[in-house]
């Protein structure tokens, strides 16, 4: 049978419309990281190369539990303690025993738990998420830098409450990452580090946003971002919650941001301080 000019045409559009739908879904799953720069960028590019053969099939939906998101939204600055046992910035911290940890935080008061995942550089690895969710009744955010929907995935799997979706290395792909989360019940913690970084996450429909104040790109730490961008977010309207992140030591330090966020991530000066329950209480003491 032979298709009429006008037909063929129509087809060729559609076709063409297609393949630009596709090139488009196809780039969201995968960020461009050769537009991140420095040490994140290269961690960013590790992580795409461990999952370059994994399947990006997410499975079939989950109910949302919103266990992370519950904690944080309580009336009192949460913490949000994390499993930490080196960075690119500090190198070895402390060679911590996950559940240890992570049960010392809990009687310390912590709301939440993170465990860094990413191995060359944080000394993490799934095993540490699993033995933190076994030891504890606490919420647990997966600490990684997710670059690919398996990722997500794993978090879901392994049980984890929530994962960490990072502005800075996802740039556009953000939305789509966020849905994916939301698709397998997790929640999601989107970090930004500035103005540009905030607008995308607002953009995204992220329900808990967190401020970074280390620069990922140089390591260097300041406290002052956090305030100024929690304070740009609730002036542009938004209702979720607010997490104020990195470079935290004392309680005055705390004192700064304790009527401005809802919870603060805390990993080094907790990790490397000996006894990691006492160090929470005491950072969280007003
Ligand atoms: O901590 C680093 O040196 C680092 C370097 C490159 C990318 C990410 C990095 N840290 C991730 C984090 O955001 C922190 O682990 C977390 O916010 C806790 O920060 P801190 O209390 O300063 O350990």
């Amino acid at each position: 049978m032979r298709l009429p000019r006008s037909a063929l045409s129509v087809i060729r559009v559609l076709c063409g419309a297609a393949a630009r739908i596709l090139r488009r879904v196809n780039g969201l799953l995968s960020p461009d990281l050769s537009r991140v720069p420095g040490v994140l960028g290269r961690i960013a590019q590790e992580r795409a190369g461990d999952y370059r053969e994994a399947s990006p099939d997410l499975g079939p939906a989950r109910p949302a539990a919103r266990r992370f998101e519950a904690v944080l939204n309580g009336p009192a600055l949460a913490l949000i303690a994390e499993v930490k046992r080196a960075s690119p910035s500090q190198g070895a911290i402390a060679p911590l025993d996950p559940a240890v940890a992570a049960r010392a935080y809990e009687m310390g008061g912590a709301a939440a738990i993170s465990v860094l995942t990413e191995p060359r550089h944080f000394d993490g690895n799934p095993q540490a998420l699993h033995d933190v969710i076994g030891a504890v009744t606490l919420p647990v955010l997966r600490k990684d830098f997710v670059v690919h929907p398996a990722m997500l995935r794993e978090a879901a799997e392994w049980n984890a409450s929530a994962a960490l979706l990072m502005v800075s290395v996802l740039g556009e792909a953000t939305g789509a990452y966020l849905e994916m989360a939301h698709h397998l019940g997790l929640d999601a913690l989107v970090e930004v580090h500035d103005e540009a970084e905030l607008e995308v996450a607002l953009e995204s429909g992220a329900r808990i946003i967190g401020v970074n104040n280390r620069d990922l790109k140089t390591l260097e730490i300041d406290l002052a971002v956090s305030p100024r961008l929690i304070r740009q977010a609730r002036k542009r309207g938004f209702a979720g919650l607010l997490v104020a992140e990195s470079g935290y030591r004392t309680p005055q330090e705390i004192a700064e941001i304790r009527r401005l966020a809802d919870a603060v991530l805390v990993g080094s000066s907790l990790a490397g301080s000996g006894d990691l329950g006492a160090a929470a209480r005491q950072l969280m003491t007003p």
